[in-house]
């Protein structure tokens, strides 16, 4: 498979459009362009591909719609900038949506939500119904909450960690240039395009260096290559791309060489299950019996809670348990849907018995064997 194909053949996909696209570089939402956006997005769409879009352009919306000319220096007025401007951009999207009879669905969150282990579950597990439904949901940070990002104005990073929830092939930053380049452009006419590159080739430093800040406050190609390099631990690719380009996105469905391709070292799964393994303690067990150590061994399955004999520890959803069969050895590691209380009331369990013990179903497996690595 060509590199470009892997854009093609994309199964899930994140695309996060810039403030600086979006808005115009801030003279207010870019409404023939979203149309054309949208239109793309649903070629995909209709192709079969999953999409989560993250947009920006809250702020800039804000400052129209309150009639600023200047963005504001204190953070507090950016979050109420970004409250107002909320409201028109997931509404401009979501009239475009309904051109196509495709439902939307507003997701802000925050780098803190997803961190959070018992958050990210939930994020991850709502996001994950939304897709199959058929439905886009349009993401952005929940800027009232945060300071941080709204002073950085980036997006990227969260495309990125969202890429990594849902386990994204690949990420799309639309931007207001074609792509990365060896230097600013804005600074270098003679700056050449990076076609494809290995996100965590170093090299790429020096030619995101200045940070050329675009006028928003955002935080240019530094935020992209970082970004680039956090979806490839969960083994995605990162195109970042030109959306003033008329059909970008159409191009890029086609296999056609458009914008800079940022590669992972590794595969999608593995990448993600090497995340799993490596960054988090173990904060209880779960005693299997044989049969459930049998298909874990196998490979390729969940744990449901009929395996499991007796519940160890103190840990809450979303945190990692240790499997281990009833001589005490370690079978395999997960991060665990239910907290220990929950688990432990629905130990033996069938699966369509859980909403009659806890009165709430949060997932059907006690780990998901996508949560799961085998020791
Ligand atoms: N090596 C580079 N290649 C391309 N653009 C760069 C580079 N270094 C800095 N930039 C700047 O990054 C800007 C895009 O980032 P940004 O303004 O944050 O956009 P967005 O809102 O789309 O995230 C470009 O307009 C450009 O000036
Ligand atoms: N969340 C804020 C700021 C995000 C932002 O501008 O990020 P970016 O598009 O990466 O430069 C907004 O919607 O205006």
């Amino acid at each position: 498979m060509s590199e470009r194909q892997r854009i093609s053949g994309a199964r899930r996909l994140v695309v996060k459009i810039g403030s600086a696209l979006l808005t115009n570089d801030g003279r207010g939402l870019a409404s023939a362009e979203l149309t054309h956006w949208v239109d793309q997005i649903m070629a995909w769409h209709r192709a079969g591909t999953e999409i989560v879009l993250v947009s920006s352009g809250a702020v800039a919306e804000g400052m129209s719609r309150l009639g600023w000319k200047q963005r504001p220096e204190h953070v507090h007025e950016l979050q109420a900038a970004a409250a107002v401007g909320q409201m028109g951009l997931i509404q401009a999207w979501e009239v475009q949506f309904q051109r196509h009879g495709t439902h939307t669905a507003q997701v802000l969150l925050t780098h803190d939500d997803l961190s959070d282990r018992k958050r990210y579950l939930n994020a991850r597990s709502t996001l994950r119904t939304l897709l199959p439904l058929g439905v886009i949901p349009i993401v952005n940070e929940n800027d009232t909450v945060v300071t941080d990002e709204i002073r950085f104005g980036d997006n990227d990073t969260l495309g990125a960690l969202v890429a990594n929830l849902v386990e994204a092939d690949g990420l799309i930053l639309l931007t207001d240039q074609e792509g990365l380049y060896d230097s600013d452009p804005r600074h270098n006419p003679n700056a050449q395009l990076i076609r494809e590159a290995r996100a965590n080739d170093e090299r790429l430093d020096a030619m995101v260096s200045d940070g050329g800040r675009g006028a928003l406050g955002s935080g240019g190609m530094q935020t992209k290559v970082r970004a680039a390099r956090l979806a490839a631990r969960s083994g995605a690719f990162t195109l970042i791309a030109g959306g003033k380009v008329g059909n970008v996105l159409e191009l890029a469905r086609q296999g056609t060489e458009v914008g800079s391709l940022l590669l992972p070292d590794q595969e999608r799964l593995d990448a993600r299950k090497q995340w799993l393994a490596g960054h988090l303690r173990t904060r209880g067990r779960l005693v299997l019996d044989s049969g459930a150590v049998r298909v874990l061994r196998e490979g390729g399955r969940s744990l449901l809670p009929v395996g499991v004999k007796r519940v160890e520890g103190d840990f809450r959803r979303g945190e990692m348990v240790s499997c281990v069969d009833e001589q005490g050895l370690e079978i395999a590691r997960g991060l665990v849907s239910y907290d220990s209380t929950e688990a432990a009331r629905i130990t033996g369990c069938a699966s369509e018995k859980i909403a009659e013990r806890l009165g709430y179903v949060s997932e059907e497996e006690l780990i998901h064997r996508d949560n799961m690595v085998l020791v």
